[in-house]
C-alpha cells in the first residue's frame, strides 16, 4: 500500500537504535529521529509537520529518561517507551482531533455532497460510501450532478446498478444545480435517508467551476461535504486541500488510491493543513476496497502491529448477514456444508487482496512477504470454481456425495477445467472444516453442562466458549511459533501445492504438529 515502504523505514530506524548498545541513550534517539525524518520527508511529508514530530518525540524520550535517571530502564522497557512514543506522535500527525465528525441518522434525511480534484476517485467513493451505509440499513440514493464530464452519468449509473442503489441524473439537462436540486426533491419524497450527491471534478484555478460547487452547495444545503483526495498526489495534496476549504469548507477527507505504492505523506499534510478528520480510505477500484479510518489503526497497519477492528469492520461489510447466519445455525447443528465452504471463500476473496487482509493481523505482514500473492489469489480462484462446478444438491450435502459416486468428483473437474486431484484437495479441506464444526458443537455441548459461569469472551451461538486465558495462551503459541502461521497461510496456496492448491502435505503435517493440535483443542475443535 501507499507508505508501506514508510512504515519498513521507520521500523528499521527504531529497531536499530533500541539494539544500539554503544552510543549513549541520547545519541541513539537522534539517529533513530535522523532516520524517522528522512522517511516521512522522502515520503512528501511537510517538512515543518516532520520537524515538529521530531522535537516532541525527542522530549517525551529524553524527558522520561531523565525522570528515571535513577532507575536505570531495563532494555525492553526502552523498547516499550521508544515504541509507543513514535506510535502516539506518528497518530498525532494523521489526527485532526476533530471531536465532532459527522453521523448520519436513522428516519432523517442526511445529505452528503462529494468534491474534489478531477479523476480524485469522486464517483467510485461516492458508490462505495453508498454500499457501506446500505450495509448499515440505511435506504441510500445517489445523485449524479456532474454535468461537466460526458460520460459521468453513465459510469455512475453503471456502479449504481452493480452495486444495487437507487440512483438519479440527467442525459439532458446541462445545469448541475437544477440536476443536484431534482434528485434531492425526489429522494426526500420517497423518505431515502442518505442522499450522495456527486459533483464534477475540478481545479484550483477553474474559477467557474468552484463558484457552481458552491451554487450546488447553496440548493442541496449538504449535512456534511466531503473531499476526495488521491493519496498520491504528493505535496500539491496541501494547495489544493486549501482551495477547496476556502470555497467548500468540507468536514471530512476520504484519501483513494491508498493501495497504489506512491508516497501519500503530502496527503497527511493536507489533513494536518486544513485541520479536517480522514473518515475512510479508499484501497482499490472494487466496491469493497474501502476501509473506515482511524489515526490508531492505521498507524498500527503502518508499522506492521495489526489491526484487528479494521478486520471486523471489513468482514462486517463484506459479508451477508443471512450467509453469516445460515453458516452460524449450520454450525451449532455441526455441520459444515460445501455450499458453507463456498460463501467463506468469497468473503474472503470479497475482502481484498490477502496482504490487505494481512496487514490487519499483527505479524502475518512479514509472513505474507514470503508469499506468492498472485500464486495465494489463483490458488483461490480456483477453489472458487470447483464449487461453482457443483450442483446444488452437491453444495447442500457435507460432501459424501462424492465418496459413494466418484464419477462426480470427474465431472467438476472437467466442468471447472481442473484435476480429479484439485477437486479431491477441496473435498478435504471441506471435510476438515466440517470435522472442526462437529467437534465444536460437542465441546460447546460439555462445555454447557460443565458449567454455566464462565467469564470468557461473549459466547456466539454455535460457536465454542473462548476464555480470555485460552485466548492468551492461543496468542503466546502462535508469537513463539510463527512457523504456525505460516503453515495456515500456505495452506490457501503457497509454494508447493498440485497445480497451485492448498499444498496437502503441509496441511498434514500442520494436523500433525503437536502445538497446532492443542491450539485447536483449545478452541474446542480438536483436529
Ligand atoms: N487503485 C485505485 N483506483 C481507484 C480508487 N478509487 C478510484 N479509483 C480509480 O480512479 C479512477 C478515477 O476515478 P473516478 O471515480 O472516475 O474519479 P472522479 O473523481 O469521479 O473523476 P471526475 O468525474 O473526472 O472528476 C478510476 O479508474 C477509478 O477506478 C482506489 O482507491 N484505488
Amino acid at each position: 500500500m501507499v507508505l508501506a515502504n514508510l512504515g519498513k523505514r521507520i521500523n528499521n530506524a527504531i529497531n536499530s537504535a533500541i539494539s544500539n548498545t554503544q552510543d549513549d541513550y541520547a545519541t541513539s534517539v537522534d539517529i533513530m529521529l535522523k532516520g524517522i525524518a528522512t522517511a516521512l520527508l522522502e515520503s512528501d511529508v511537510n517538512i515543518a509537520l516532520v520537524s515538529s514530530l521530531r522535537n516532541n518525540i525527542r522530549n517525551k524520550l529524553l524527558d522520561t529518561s531523565t525522570k528515571n535517571n535513577n532507575r536505570s530502564m531495563t532494555n525492553a522497557q526502552t523498547k516499550k517507551l521508544v515504541h509507543k512514543t513514535v506510535f502516539d506522535e506518528l497518530c498525532n500527525l494523521v489526527d485532526a482531533k476533530e471531536t465532532h465528525v459527522f453521523q448520519p441518522k436513522k428516519k432523517k434525511t442526511n445529505v452528503i455532497m462529494f468534491v474534489g480534484l478531477q479523476g480524485s476517485g469522486k464517483t467510485t467513493t461516492c458508490t462505495k460510501l453508498a454500499v457501506y451505509y446500505s450495509k448499515r440499513g440505511f435506504k441510500v440514493g445517489l445523485v449524479c450532478a456532474d454535468t461537466f464530464r460526458a460520460g459521468a452519468f453513465d459510469q455512475l449509473k453503471q456502479n449504481a446498478i452493480k452495486a444495487r442503489i437507487p440512483f438519479f441524473g440527467s442525459y439532458t439537462e446541462t445545469d448541475p444545480v437544477k440536476v443536484a436540486a431534482e434528485g434531492i426533491s425526489k429522494f426526500k419524497k420517497e423518505k431515502f435517508e442518505i442522499i450522495i450527491v456527486d459533483t464534477s471534478g475540478r481545479h484550483r484555478q477553474e474559477e467557474d467551476l468552484f463558484q457552481e460547487m458552491i451554487d450546488i452547495s447553496h440548493v442541496v444545503k449538504p449535512n456534511q461535504t466531503i473531499m476526495v483526495l488521491d493519496a498520491s498526489i504528493g505535496q500539491a495534496a496541501e494547495q489544493q486541500s486549501k482551495a477547496f476549504k476556502e470555497s467548500s469548507d468540507f468536514g471530512a477527507i476520504i484519501l483513494t488510491k491508498m493501495d497504489g505504492h506512491a508516497k501519500g505523506g503530502g496527503a497527511i499534510s493536507a489533513v494536518a493543513a486544513t485541520k479536517t478528520p480522514i473518515i475512510f480510505i479508499g484501497t482499490g477500484e472494487h466496491i469493497h476496497d474501502f476501509e473506515k479510518f482511524s489515526p490508531q489503526s492505521f498507524i498500527s497497519k503502518l508499522l506492521g502491529i495489526g489491526d484487528f477492528q479494521g478486520l471486523m469492520e471489513q468482514f462486517q461489510t463484506v459479508s451477508n448477514k443471512e450467509d453469516t447466519q445460515a453458516l452460524m445455525e449450520n454450525i451449532s447443528q455441526g455441520k459444515f456444508t460445501l455450499l458453507d465452504f463456498k460463501k467463506q471463500m468469497q468473503t474472503i476473496m470479497k475482502m481484498g487482496p490477502l496482504s490487505n487482509i494481512a496487514q490487519m493481523i499483527p505479524g502475518m505482514n512479514n509472513i505474507m512477504n514470503q508469499i506468492n500473492e498472485e500464486d495465494a489469489a489463483k490458488s483461490m480462484k480456483r477453489m472458487v470454481y470447483i464449487l461453482d462446478s457443483m450442483n446444488q444438491k452437491e453444495l447442500e450435502s457435507d460432501g459424501r456425495i462424492f465418496i459413494e459416486e466418484p464419477s462426480r468428483m470427474v465431472r467438476v473437474a472437467k466442468g471447472s477445467g481442473t484435476s480429479v486431484v484439485d477437486v479431491e484437495t477441496v473435498l478435504m479441506q471441506q471435510q476438515m472444516m466440517a470435522r472442526m464444526a462437529q467437534n465444536a458443537k460437542q465441546s460447546q455441548t460439555a462445555a454447557a453442562a460443565a458449567s454455566s459461569s464462565g467469564a470468557g469472551i461473549p459466547r456466539i451461538p454455535g460457536m465454542p466458549n473462548i476464555s480470555p486465558q485460552m485466548m492468551q495462551q492461543a496468542q503466546q503459541k502462535l508469537k513463539q511459533n510463527p512457523g504456525l502461521m505460516k503453515n495456515m497461510m500456505n495452506m490457501f496456496g503457497g509454494a508447493g501445492g498440485v497445480g497451485g492448491m492448498p499444498d496437502m502435505n503441509e496441511m498434514m503435517k500442520m494436523m500433525q504438529d503437536p502445538q497446532m493440535q492443542q491450539m485447536a483443542r483449545q478452541f474446542g475443535m480438536g483436529m
